[in-house]
């Protein structure tokens, strides 16, 4: 229902000319989610997110932000006021300084002089760059210059962001760093939609994950339903008695792909299944008495979980 929602489409679709970029898009984020888009290059991501964010008109279909209806050919002032987009590349003014930036959005956003002053500094402490306020932009780092991205995409307070590709080029610490900040938006109430090639982000971000192929939304789950998925794992074991005993039971085990001796005793298998499965395995082993020192399932990813699911990589 859209007025459960935090962001909900139906039908949704976009055609340039005779290529159809987002095809009948259903899509609903739930309030306070962290919701994470992934999909090859042109699948439909970005026009998506436009679409969202009120910068590219549908072709057809309905968007709801809040329950609120996006009423084509309008301005949509109060729906506007409730998002934040932070575009793949944007560009930074780079003749200003960090503060002067941000003062200039928030005078697009008719922010009370008051009201503009307690905002800037407000993002400046949530993306930590209050001491940077009086720097000019192109003395940032590239960590520095994303975070301030962020911190002018919600200077109007907006509570739902969606932010497309906001980790590209980033270094690993400036990636956890965009983490953490993620997860204080989302306690402050937020919800985040982010596109994102890096899947490993998302898993340790996101609580949803929707999947976009050729314009279509292919997969829209949340992030334990996928894991709970059968998918490829590795499990390793270690038996006290004779290897062959254990592998003449293993071989009997359909969900049993592949085998590989590590070290005389110890074993790495590949093994298709879910958490029952592999439980399941365990089980058998036990009760056929292989004695067993180690039973050590390795989790799956969400980069084995998308590949599984017969989609193409995307990283
Ligand atoms: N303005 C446009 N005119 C014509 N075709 C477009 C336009 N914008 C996007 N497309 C096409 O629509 C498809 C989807 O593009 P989009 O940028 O939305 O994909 P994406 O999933 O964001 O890709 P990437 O991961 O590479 O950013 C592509 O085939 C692209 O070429």
């Amino acid at each position: 229902m859209p007025q459960d929602s935090a962001i909900c489409t139906h039908g949704l679709t976009k055609q340039f000319d005779r290529h159809l970029a987002v095809h009948e898009v259903d899509l609903n984020v739930a309030p306070g989610e962290i919701y994470g888009l992934i999909g090859p290059n042109g699948a439909g991501k970005t026009t998506l997110i436009r679409m969202l964010a009120q910068a590219e008109a549908p072709t057809r279909g309905e968007i709801y932000i809040n329950g609120q209806q996006v009423i084509p050919g309008q301005r949509n002032l109060a729906i506007k006021q409730q998002l934040g987009y932070l575009p793949d590349n944007f560009p930074l003014y780079e003749d200003l300084t960090v503060w002067d930036y941000l003062d200039y959005f928030a005078r697009l956003y008719q922010l009370s002089t008051f009201r503009r002053r307690q905002r800037i500094q407000t993002v400046l402490e949530l993306t930590n760059l209050t001491a940077k306020r009086t720097s000019a932009i192109p003395s940032l780092s590239r960590g520095m210059q994303q975070r301030l991205s962020l911190a002018r995409t919600i200077i109007h307070e907006p509570i739902v962001l969606l932010l497309d590709e906001p980790v590209s080029g980033l270094d690993p610490i400036a990636r956890v760093q965009f983490r953490d900040l993620m997860r204080v938006l989302q306690a402050a109430g937020m919800t985040i939609l982010i596109a994102s090639h890096i899947l490993s982000d998302l898993a340790e971000l996101c609580t949803t994950i929707g999947i976009m192929e050729l314009g279509y939304l292919v997969e829209s789950a949340p992030l334990s339903e996928l894991y709970r998925r059968p998918c490829h794992q590795q499990i390793f074991l270690t038996t006290l008695g004779d290897p062959g005993a254990l592998l003449a039971e293993l071989r009997q085990y359909p969900g049993v792909q592949t085998w590989e001796v590590l070290s005389g005793q110890r074993l790495r298998i590949h093994f298709s299944g879910n958490q029952e499965d592999c439980a399941q395995l365990l089980r058998s082993l036990v009760a056929a008495r292989i004695p067993l020192t180690e039973f050590h399932p390795a989790p799956p990813d969400l980069e084995g979980i998308f590949l599984n699911l017969d989609h193409q990589q995307v990283s």
